[in-house]
């Protein structure tokens, strides 16, 4: 039976290092067939959010929707894998734009169509350590730790309420990488 995971974290948590990192491991040493899949997925929605999307939460939760049916519709063709890994799921939209003010349920119930996951994998670490990983330019530093901590609390309140894995992200990326094995030999093979 193909599983589902899902990897959740903020920006710079490392979700994509972790899944790319886990395709490896899987394949090597469990013979696994893996496929790594992120949201934002569709380069049309993507062009679509950055041109009219950031400013009005209820839009985004709604593209970040359409996204992820186009995302799920692609997934259900997929036969031959034995995990499929996402990095980012229908949790973002419930911690970003809940983070934004926008009603949990709603955004519960625009994303309850979608296909629960088996597990998913929370990366938490501290905002100033994720923001040191990704810090460039373009960065706005003060409105992005504002945000990003709401996000994290969302993330920290979701863990509890949906059974989430807690990995501590702070870590190097090796250890990250072992306490993500771990959790899944133990709870999903
Ligand atoms: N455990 C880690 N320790 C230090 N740096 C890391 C770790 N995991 C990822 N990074 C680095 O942090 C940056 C963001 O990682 P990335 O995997 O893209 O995060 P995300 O997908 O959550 O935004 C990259 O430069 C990556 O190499
Ligand atoms: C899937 C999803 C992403 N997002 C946000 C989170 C990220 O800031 C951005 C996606 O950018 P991305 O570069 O994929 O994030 P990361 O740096 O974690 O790899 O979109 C939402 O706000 N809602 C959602 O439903």
């Amino acid at each position: 039976m193909q599983k589902l995971i899902a990897i959740e974290g903020i920006d710079g948590s490392g979700k994509t290092t972790l899944a790319n990192l886990l395709k490896e491991h899987l394949e090597s040493k469990m013979k696994l067939d893996v496929i790594v899949t992120r949201e934002p997925f569709s380069e049309d929605i993507i062009k679509l959010i950055e041109k009219i999307g950031w400013n009005d939460p209820i839009l985004l939760v709604l593209l970040f929707a359409a996204d992820r049916e186009i995302h799920v519709n692609w997934l259900s063709k997929i036969k031959d894998a034995d995990l499929i890994i996402l990095d980012r799921y229908y949790f973002s939209s419930i911690a970003y734009q809940g983070a934004l003010g926008v009603d949990e349920q709603w955004i519960k119930m625009v994303n309850s169509y979608f296909p629960k996951p088996d597990m998913v994998i929370l990366l938490d670490l501290p905002i100033e350590v994720a923001i040191s990983r990704i810090k460039n330019d373009k960065f706005n530093f003060e409105e992005k730790i504002k945000s990003l901590a709401k996000v994290r609390e969302k993330y920290l309140k979701l863990a509890k309420e949906y059974n989430f894995y807690i990995v501590d992200a702070s870590k190097d990326k090796n250890e990250v990488l072992e306490q993500a094995i771990k959790i899944i030999q133990k709870n999903l093979f």
